[in-house]
């Protein structure tokens, strides 16, 4: 139980806090931090559904041996000075959003938190709660649900909230996939890449991959990229051979959603395909699976296969577009929680009321 003292204040306007969660990412790209950053994430039976022991097995006797060190290779290629891309885009967006969503009152404090790794989710909520957040909207940055992400964010939250002795009221983003500001701000990021680069002959909208399991278990994710993806075209107004949904990232043996990104991309560019734009929606934030998975790795597979242009379409991140959108999701979910300022005249008789009550009086 989290018992740190923490004062409670008569005469202290309650807040409402914002926490912005996305995955997590090593805190440096070497092979000792990305163990130690592929082992929490890994161990997480959210993301990896087979028998623990059979995975505890597997997990440190081979994938923690080999891993790391040619995930650390990757991730140098991306690393930015300021840190892990993820890392450093999610911490804008949070800013952002603090004005974004600030102007509708100052009792609204916006943090963010990494689901593995570091900020913890723990943190950051106990920080909120001593700022004087009686209630918090989590907002995860997954525009599709996954049982692997957006139900994680939810356990570890629940996790905290079983240690902490004043939960406050809680509210969860479960998805935007089909929110008209996301597609609008990706529509807006495509039309801007079509204006400075030309348009490629397909566009292809690559999302995060699943273990195909998970579909037949029921997980809507797969259902939820398919729409984004139906969405899209709609909003850009493209004939039905001119897109094409992708799942990439596959990790392990068993089958993942299809068609894969890669050998789609191939194929492509055998089959004639010359320029192709690629974007993936899925990702809030620019992060190792898009600047290195596509940008750099898929480009070079479509190069090599035949392909003549490979444009990446870079994730919505903290463009004006993209902060709108996650501005508007977050309002949605903040309805009916006052978020105006209270007059120093309401705090002043709200003191009074709670000393006449019993309760020390506060300065
Ligand atoms: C956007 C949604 C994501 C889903 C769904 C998802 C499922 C999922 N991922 C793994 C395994 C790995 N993912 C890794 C990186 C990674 N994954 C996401 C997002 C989703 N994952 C992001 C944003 C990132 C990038 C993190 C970063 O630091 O930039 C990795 C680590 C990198 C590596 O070693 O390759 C693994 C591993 C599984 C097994 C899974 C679903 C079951
Ligand atoms: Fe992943
Ligand atoms: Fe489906």
């Amino acid at each position: 139980m989290t018992d740190a003292p923490r004062d409670h204040a008569h005469d202290r306007a309650e807040k409402v806090g914002v926490l912005l969660v996305n995955l997590g990412t090593p805190d440096a790209p070497t092979t000792p931090a990305l163990r130690r950053y592929l082992a929490q994430f890994l161990s997480d039976p959210r993301v990896v559904e087979i028998p623990r022991a059979l995975w505890w097995l597997i997990l440190h006797g081979v994938i923690l041996r080999l891993r790391p060190a040619q995930s650390a290779r990757k991730y140098k290629k991306v690393w930015l000075r300021e840190g892990s891309p993820l890392a450093v885009w999610t911490a804008r967006q949070a800013n952002m959003l603090r004005s974004y969503v600030g102007e509708r009152g100052p009792l609204v404090e916006v943090r963010w938190a990494m689901r593995y790794g570091q900020p913890a989710i723990a943190t950051a909520l106990d920080a909120l709660c001593a700022e004087g957040a009686t209630r918090i909207l989590v907002f995860p940055a997954y525009p599709q649900y996954s049982a692997a992400t957006t139900a994680s964010v939810i356990d570890d939250v629940a996790d905290w909230a079983k240690r902490t002795r004043r939960v406050p009221e809680l509210r969860f983003v479960n998805h935007y996939h089909d929110d008209p500001g996301y597609i609008e701000a990706l529509a807006a990021q495509v039309r801007k890449h079509w204006a400075r680069e030309g348009r490629g002959r397909k566009l292809v909208m690559s999302f995060h991959g699943m273990p195909k399991r998970t579909l037949l278990l029921g997980d809507p994710y797969h259902c939820e990229c398919l729409k984004t993806g139906r969405l899209l075209a709609e909003k850009l107004q493209l004939e039905d051979g001119d897109w094409r949904v992708t799942f990439q990232s596959r990790f392990g043996r068993a089958e993942w959603l299809q068609p894969y990104t890669e050998p789609t991309l191939k194929a492509m560019a055998r089959g004639g395909v010359e320029g192709v734009d690629v974007i993936c929606p899925g990702f809030a934030a620019d992060c190792l699976e898009t600047l290195e998975e596509i940008a750099i790795e898929a480009r070079a597979a479509f190069l090599s296969a035949g392909g003549k242009a490979f444009h990446y379409i870079a994730c919505l991140n903290n463009s004006p577009e993209g902060m709108k959108a996650m501005t508007g999701v977050a309002l949605r979910h903040l309805q009916g929680w006052d978020t105006t300022p209270m007059s120093r005249e309401a705090l002043q008789q709200r003191q009074a009321r709670a000393v006449a009550h019993g309760a020390p009086e506060q300065r």
